[in-house]
């Protein structure tokens, strides 16, 4: 479990705030790991012990277990075991539900013994509102990451529609800020949106916003950091394909490390110029 302190901490300490994606597809991993008993651990175990030392953070995605059904939530338990305890660890969920609901979900993601997973972070869907939300603050420590302004092209459908007091995901980020602090939220914002970040810094000064974006779909990383880097960092960038993919022959895990840590020192160049460390 990693406190905001500690997790400025781990940047300062590794120059990255790179965190890994793990949307690991079984259509698209090296053909050999097909042979091991459990393929998506076995992909996921290389890809972590090749870039630990160069993120801060990793987040399987869980769409990408759960559509293999019992075999791929036992991937998914063995890899959030297997995850370092030095990085943040995000389950990808995007869940959200009336609040009995969400306080399942959250047992399954945070409480190691209802299903044998202790996620640091969820991300949330915070359409139904309050009582969706709460349920998962309701565990002490763990980070809540509410989707605000997404990467994808529908992000248009709803995010931007005019409240009268600014566009709906102005009011997510308000509204949000009054369930808890800097220290328990953290927001989405996708770095296809970079334009964006400077108003939301205003909402959303102190939190950490988690960025995906960067790498397959063409969002800059130098701009995510010219508008959205604080005086202690603020940002988590989450790469997935560009970095899990960058080879599916035997050198997979040795390629993955070659991406990340191109990544690496870009991230180590933002935050010497901003002046985080
Ligand atoms: O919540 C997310 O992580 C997320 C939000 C968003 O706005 N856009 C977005 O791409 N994501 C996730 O971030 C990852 C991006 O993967 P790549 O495009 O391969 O780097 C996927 O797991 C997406 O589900």
């Amino acid at each position: 479990m990693l406190s905001r302190q500690q997790l400025i901490q781990q940047i300062k300490q590794k120059k990255s705030f790179l965190c890994v994606g793990l949307d690991t597809d079984i259509e698209k991993i090296p053909v050999f790991l097909k042979e091991y008993p459990d393929p998506l651990f076995e992909f996921n175990k290389r890809i972590i012990d090749a870039t630990r030392d160069l993120c801060i953070a990793y987040k399987p995605n869980a769409a990408f277990y759960e559509r293999h059904g019992v075999t791929g939530l036992q991937s998914l338990i063995k890899t959030s075991e297997y995850l370092p305890k030095d990085c943040l660890s995000i389950i990808d969920a995007k869940r959200g539900d009336i609040g009995n609901t969400s306080g399942m979900y959250a047992k399954t993601f945070f409480d190691k013994e209802a299903a044998g997973m202790d996620f640091d972070a969820i991300t949330v869907a915070p359409y139904m509102g309050n009582d969706s939300v709460i349920p998962f603050l309701a565990f002490e420590g763990k980070w809540v990451i509410i989707l605000a302004l997404t990467s994808s092209v529908g992000s248009k459908d709803f995010q931007y529609l005019e409240t009268g007091n600014g566009p709906l995901y102005e009011t997510v980020i308000q509204k949000a800020n009054t369930w808890a602090g800097a220290d328990r939220i953290m927001y989405v914002v996708g770095a296809t949106k970079s334009t964006e970040f400077t108003n939301i810094r205003k909402y959303a000064p102190d939190n950490f916003l988690l960025v995906p974006g960067i790498g397959a779909q063409g969002g800059s990383l130098k701009d995510v950091c010219q508008y959205g880097m604080t005086k202690e960092c603020g940002l988590i960038v989450n790469s997935s394909r560009a970095i899990i993919y960058a080879s599916n022959g035997e050198d997979f895990a040795e390629a993955a490390r070659a991406e990340a840590l191109k990544v690496q020192q870009q991230m180590q160049a933002e935050l010497e110029k901003a002046g985080v460390i």
